[in-house]
């Protein structure tokens, strides 16, 4: 069943941004291994950046504050990603820490603009890094 995903982009600075933090999948066996942005499927009842904070503490351990939306090429600004969910993107800055895979990655690193696609993730991923980069380190 098709569900609304929330992620986070996040940035070391959201004022001058250096590198974005990638979260490497533990779970399950047919993700595991590959890179994504931190975050997860929203609940019933939940309001997406409700859920986004919550993701982020329960896998992260971190709160955050929001920078703004990466929009997607659908209609409702959301990214066509794995097995027909939509997610949504925004870019955040932790405001406290630090983060720890806690839950659903066994690695976290911070990337800088070059190193962007030095890690294999997601394949639905791959465009929306980009957009990334072109919007918050250009
Ligand atoms: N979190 C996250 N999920 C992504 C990304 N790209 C992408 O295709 N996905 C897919 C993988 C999963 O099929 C789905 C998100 O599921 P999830 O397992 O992270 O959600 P969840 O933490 O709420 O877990 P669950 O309730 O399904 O157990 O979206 C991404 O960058 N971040």
């Amino acid at each position: 069943m098709p569900a609304l995903v929330v992620a986070a982009a996040i940035l070391d600075d959201l004022a001058a941004p250096t590198r974005l933090l990638a979260a490497r999948r533990s779970a399950p066996k047919t993700l595991a291994g590959a890179w994504e942005f931190a975050g997860g499927k929203v609940e019933p009842g939940e309001d997406p950046l409700g859920a986004l904070v919550r993701e982020l503490r329960e896998e992260l351990g971190v709160e955050i504050t929001f920078g703004s939306l990466v929009a997607g090429p659908n209609p409702d600004q959301t990214w066509p990603i794995h097995q027909g969910h939509t997610m949504l993107v925004w870019t955040v800055e932790i405001t406290a820490g630090p983060p720890a895979p806690l839950q659903d990655h066994d690695e976290l690193r911070w990337l800088e603009r070059d190193e962007l696609r030095s890690v294999p993730w997601l394949p639905a991923d791959v465009p929306i890094v980009d957009a990334v980069a072109d919007a918050v380190f250009a």
